[in-house]
């Protein structure tokens, strides 16, 4: 048994071994006093021994740093000790200073002196020494501390050892009390920063014995990794909108080969002759790929499909100029030319009255000959010359409708308002159901149109109570008769009467969000996407694809917002980029025909001024014209007596002029989709066009990362006009916007 062992003090005579737990009570004691006497003394004379030794080896490493430090770095005497030398008119030798500084214990003399000189100090030498003096309190205290952890840890090693020995003959809680004792030790030392107080001689005191091993830590729930983006979004989308058909932009299939299977492996010729010498009438010798890839589809099944054939929906991706309104309209007219009876077949829904105009005009070229009746409702034309053209008989009751139609292209608010109020129009009998600019359309969400329509195409659920008798001559489609009672089925154990509608989805931007995608209610959807083969076999992203025509060529400016007037009058003169026949698409309505007004001023001065020879012609094009105006525009420069036109977004949408040969976005479109739609006015059915986009230099980020998420920033070449090139037209376009400031009043 060791004397300095605080838990078995002498006084207790029994030599029995105390607990830790019980330390405190021991002290307490008188025997306990005894021996905490003995062991101080002990203590602070080995504490002596170990700051000698300390000093020691401070004074060698201090000695060798000095020798170490670089030669032009001063020694600086410390600042306490030169004061006190001062006051005490005293010449403390360096090294003794230095031991000073260093040791806890100064000598006597030294503190003699220090009383003396302190008097004389001035007030931030004596604050000086005071600090230190603290500092050197503060390391004998924590030396103390650390003296006597060490003491106690001594202590209790031995009488864990001597535990080992004999069995412990109450619960062991030492153990614990010695590991936290650690903990705090070792913050301790690590504050101190200290070497000298160095363990390393007692020993790593956590032995395996001495402390268990830490219990394992109670595994804490963890969320799930989250699923892949792409998976998330294909959640609720078909099966077959998930595994798209990709088809070759550049495919091609002369139009006497296009065949479709008939039974088994068989196939005949796809195309009546009729329908193939009206396509020769219009130059199409050859079907562009969005027809090759799914007309053999569409002509597959005919007028009334057999009960269990595949009637499935289509949706189709392909770039703007590709050729979509054929692959539509094409089948339509082939497959409705067989009809007996008029009744309204097919409905062909897009966004705006001039692509209502445009699709009329392609149907009416096809359809020449083949009998069939097709109207359009847009709301040009009054409510009844409408309803006229619609329906044959509005005033008697009839289930089956009364259609003067086989084929209607109408706009989705003008269509709600006939199927509100205009009597015998009816749906029932829809074959094909053709939702044009698809993505335009399927975010126009008034009156709700889409639910309504599809609504409309279906059978009711519940039998339709009649207020009238049934003529003879009402015809009602098979799947209706079970509703209006005119049939009962109940007995039979057959499905119910298919729906005849086929769905067909068009767009260059089409989107797959599925819950947009659920609205439309597919039946066994199939999904196409027309796309040059450079492109990645698998969309980058599911949300949207976006498809450009491989002829296309797009360049963007990127420039100060001021200077966007000068550098368009430089594209449409300048003999490198003559752009001509173009449309020059702004953000509104009133900045287009402003810029029409600054280019005709222009012009005015510029050609007058004799820069340059030929006069070029500006018009606007916007919705406040009558449509005959809009008509009789397009078709001057058409023929090439306008070469501008400026327009906002109006006619970016599927408007096929094929005589543009340059699209000028003048303000940046504001999502990608616009983009799209704009450029793809030119390089239209595979021939050249080129596409600019002047981009302010605060719209650059924007415009480049909306390129960058597509996918597409590679594509568009960047050009620099110098500000020289420009030095030529400045003289007529000041005086253009002088015009210009006149003609809108000075604050214009
Ligand atoms: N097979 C073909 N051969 C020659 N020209 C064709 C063929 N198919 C279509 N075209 C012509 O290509 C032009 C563009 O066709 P269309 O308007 O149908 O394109 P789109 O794909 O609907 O474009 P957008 O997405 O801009 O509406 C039209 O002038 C059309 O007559």
């Amino acid at each position: 048994m060791s004397s300095e062992n605080p838990v078995a003090g002498p006084s207790t005579g029994t030599g029995a071994i105390m607990h830790a737990d019980r330390l405190g009570l021991i002290a307490s004691t008188s025997g306990g006093a005894v021996a905490a006497t003995a062991k101080k003394r002990v203590k602070s004379e080995k504490q002596k021994a170990r700051n000698k030794k300390n000093l020691r080896k401070r004074k060698k490493v201090a000695q060798a740093k000095k020798a170490a430090a670089p030669k032009n770095k001063e020694w600086k005497p410390d600042p306490v000790l030169e004061a006190l030398k001062r006051a005490a008119g005293q010449n403390v030798p360096e090294e003794a200073a230095d031991a000073d500084s260093d040791s806890d214990s100064g000598s006597e003399d030294d503190a003699k002196t220090e009383a003396v000189a302190v008097k004389d100090l001035t007030k931030e030498e004596r604050d000086a020494l005071e600090a230190k003096e603290k500092r050197k309190k503060e390391k004998r205290e924590k030396r103390a501390r650390r003296e006597e952890r060490r003491e106690r840890r001594r202590a209790e090693r031995e009488n864990l050892a001597r535990a080992e020995a004999e069995p412990p003959t109450n619960g062991d809680a030492g153990s614990d009390a010695a590991a936290d004792d650690d903990v705090e030790a070792m913050d301790e030392d690590d504050k101190d920063g200290d070497d000298s107080a160095s363990t390393a001689d007692e020993g790593p005191l956590k032995t395996a014995e001495s402390s268990p091993p830490p219990l394992q830590a109670f595994p804490l729930p963890r969320a799930a990794p989250p699923p892949d983006a792409a998976v998330l979004a294909r959640q609720g989308l078909p099966k077959g909108l998930e595994d798209a058909t990709f088809v070759d932009q550049s495919l091609r299939i002369a139009i006497d080969e296009l065949k479709v299977r008939v039974s088994g492996n068989k196939e005949k010729q796809g195309l009546s002759e009729r329908i193939r010498k009206r396509l020769r009438e219009i130059e199409v010798e050859e079907f562009f790929a969005v027809q090759a890839a799914i007309l053999p589809h569409l002509l597959t099944l005919r007028l009334v499909p057999l009960p269990f054939s595949n009637l499935s929906d289509y949706l189709i991706s392909a770039p703007t100029g590709s050729g979509k309104t054929l692959a539509y309209a094409v089948p339509i007219v082939e497959i409705l030319s067989q009809r007996v009876a008029t009744r309204l077949r097919a409905l062909i829904v897009l966004p705006t009255r001039d692509l209502v105009v445009q699709v009329r005009e392609t149907m009416e070229i096809l359809a020449k000959g083949t009998g069939l009746n097709i109207g359009s409702v847009t709301g040009q034309h009054s409510f009844a010359q409408e309803q006229n053209q619609l329906i044959a008989d509005m005033e008697t009751p009839l289930l089956g409708g009364s259609s003067k139609l086989d084929i209607l292209i109408a706009t989705p608010g003008r269509l709600m308002d006939h199927l509100a109020s205009t009597p015998n129009f009816t749906l029932q009998h829809l074959r094909f159901l053709v939702i044009d600019e698809a993505d335009r359309l399927l975010n126009q969400s008034f009156q709700n149109w889409l639910a309504q329509v599809l609504a409309y195409t279906r059978p009711p659920m519940k039998a339709v109570e009649r207020t009238f008798e049934r003529k003879s001559y009402d015809s009602v489609a098979p799947a209706w008769m079970e509703a209006f009672g005119l049939i009962d089925r109940s007995a039979e154990w057959n499905d119910p009467i298919p729906n005849t509608c086929q769905k067909l989805l068009f767009s260059a931007t089409l989107t797959r969000d599925p819950s947009r995608v659920a609205a439309l209610a597919l039946t066994d959807p199939q999904y196409f996407i027309v796309q040059s083969t450079l492109l990645p076999s698998e969309p980058t992203f599911i949300g949207e694809q976006f498809a450009f025509p491989s002829s296309l060529s797009e360049k963007m400016l990127i420039l100060p917002a001021a200077l966007k007037p000068l550098n368009l009058i430089h594209l449409i003169h300048h003999p490198e980029y003559h752009v001509n026949s173009a449309l020059v698409f702004t953000k509104s309505v009133e900045s287009a025909l402003r810029l029409v007004k600054l280019l005709e001023f222009f012009e005015d001065a510029y050609v007058l001024g004799g820069g340059g020879g030929r006069r070029v012609i500006v018009r606007g094009y916007t919705g406040e014209m009558k449509s005959r105006e809009r008509k009789k525009l397009l078709s001057d420069f058409g023929a090439g007596k306008v070469n501008l036109i400026v327009c906002s977004d109006l006619i970016a949408r599927g408007m096929d002029l094929p005589s543009v040969s340059h699209v000028v976005s003048y303000d940046v479109p504001l999502d990608m989709r616009k983009y799209v739609h704009r450029v793809g006015r030119t390089a239209r059915a595979g021939r050249e066009g080129t596409a600019w986009t002047m981009i302010e230099k605060q719209e650059a980020l924007h415009f480049k990362g909306m390129m960058t998420t597509a996918g597409h920033l590679k594509s568009i070449r960047k050009v620099k006009v110098k500000e020289e090139d420009l030095a030529g037209y400045r003289d007529s376009y000041d005086i253009a916007m002088k015009r210009l400031k006149e003609h809108y009043g000075r604050d214009a």
